[in-house]
């Protein structure tokens, strides 16, 4: 196995370009490859979960071609994929996996949709349920609830109200969004238990309006998509950059130093993640805001303010918050953040196992974590990653702490960040 030996950091300043946000990089390439007419893609991100969602098109016959850099023109496929049989491999990939089982559902073809031993861990149930609420024939080829699926063609009608439960991914809502409003019936789909993930909807709602699909919510319980819409290429979208990518920096510049300025994501973003910096100003960061750019910085104190929040509304970015809480001035509880137990890996147990290798204490709860810092961290931990691209990015901050740290399997930042430790050594000063 790979390993990256980190060594201490004393310092940090500078500045950095984000790679584009995968949800926003998914979600365009799949809406503009639905829509009617051409859209120019620009700033995509350069990762295996996008690469997997460019695979899975090409091989639905969508014609997509690279344009230079990280632009991209989709030819829109007019509402139906010109492919109808096809075996589609998706990786780790839940912004491809969950929202093209939903289109293909209604593709009248034959799919098979599998991804990596641990997606085939990851539940679809409650997707796959609302779907065939709606009249979709969708079968499990393993466990129940599990990818990999076999889709067949069906008739599905949209024009009655499709219940979803909302408390295991968000990313189900998103898909049924996404996908119901290419049947051009009425829909209502009612969001069963507390919805988790919210600021997730949020994005989905946002690009679908921009691609020409007005959908009417009732708080976060109901969501209304009138009949008749079909979506039309908006002709270019320039993808933000990832805000979740963005929390590894900017909770480096909150603990050593900085400035760290990141540019591609700010106050005009529509990802719920840049919330993040609010969190690091409540727990005594500076942090300042353009429209498009974040910089953080150490505040007065020497260590951050000790914290006991809420983090289901940024799930991703909370895992930054854990390994930042080592540089707090006592004990910080997570909480709500339960959908960490099917993500990469169950991110709960994961992450209390390696914070305990580097001196702290943990308490492990079904939905929450208690990280109590340690005096002095210890040094030259081995940090098991799970194949788990944030638990290899979050953990480069305990080089902050003055002691090294080794990475385990650094390579698995490729999900979303390929070149994240590249760009991480830029900051050290
Ligand atoms: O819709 C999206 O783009 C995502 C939703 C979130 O998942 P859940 O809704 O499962 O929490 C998040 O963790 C994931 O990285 C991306
Ligand atoms: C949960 C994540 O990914 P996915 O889109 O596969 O759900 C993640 O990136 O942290």
């Amino acid at each position: 196995m790979e390993t990256l030996d980190l060594t201490p950091i004393a310092r940090v300043a500078g500045s950095v370009k984000l790679p584009g946000s995968k949800s926003i990089s998914n979600r365009t390439l799949l809406l503009a490859a639905l829509a009617g007419g051409t859209t120019r893609v620009r700033d995509l991100l350069d990762s295996d979960d996008v690469s997997h969602m460019l695979s899975a098109l090409g091989l639905l016959g969508v014609k997509i071609e690279p344009l230079g850099g990280r632009d991209f023109l989709v030819h829109g496929a007019g509402g139906a994929f010109p492919v109808k049989n096809a075996d589609l491999f998706l990786g780790n990939a839940g912004t491809a996996f969950r929202p093209l089982t939903a289109a293909l559902a209604l593709m009248h073809g034959q799919y098979r949709l599998s991804g990596v031993p641990r997606m085939h861990e990851r539940p679809i149930g409650d997707l796959v349920d609302a779907l065939r609420e709606a009249g979709a024939d969708i079968a499990y080829l393993g466990n129940e609830g599990y990818p990999p699926l076999a889709i067949a063609p069906a008739e599905v009608r949209a024009g009655k109200v499709i219940p979803v439960r909302g408390n295991v991914s968000s990313q189900f809502l998103t898909a049924l969004l996404m996908a119901l409003p290419l049947t051009g019936e009425a829909v209502t789909i009612e969001v069963v238990g507390e919805l988790i993930s919210k600021p997730y909807i949020e994005i989905t709602l946002n690009l679908m309006a921009r691609f020409g699909v007005k959908v009417e919510r009732e708080g976060w319980q109901r969501f209304h998509v009138a009949g008749g819409q079909s979506y039309v290429s908006p002709g270019e979208i320039v993808v933000e950059g990832d805000a979740s990518s963005a929390s590894y920096f900017l909770a480096a510049g909150a603990i050593a130093g900085g400035p760290v300025r990141v540019e591609g994501v700010g106050a005009a973003s529509i990802q719920g993640d840049v919330r993040f910096a609010d969190a690091l100003a409540a727990i005594g960061a500076r942090v300042a805001y353009g429209d498009n750019w974040i910089e953080v910085s150490r505040g007065d104190a020497d260590k951050l303010k000790a914290f006991d929040l809420d983090l289901n509304h940024i799930p991703d970015a909370a895992m930054t918050l854990a390994v930042a809480a080592l540089f707090a001035d006592g004990p910080c509880t997570l909480r709500n953040i339960e959908s960490w137990r099917v993500k990469e890996t169950d991110r709960l147990a994961a992450m209390a196992i390696e914070l305990r290798k580097v001196g702290a204490t943990v308490e492990e709860g079904q939905d929450y974590l208690t990280v109590t810092p340690p005096e002095r961290l210890t040094g030259g931990a081995a940090i098991d990653t799970y194949d788990d691209h944030r638990m290899a990015m979050c953990f480069s901050l305990v080089a902050l702490g003055g002691v090294p740290v080794t990475i385990n399997d650094p390579k698995c930042v490729a999900k979303t960040f390929p070149d994240y430790f590249d760009v991480f050594a830029t900051l050290a000063r």
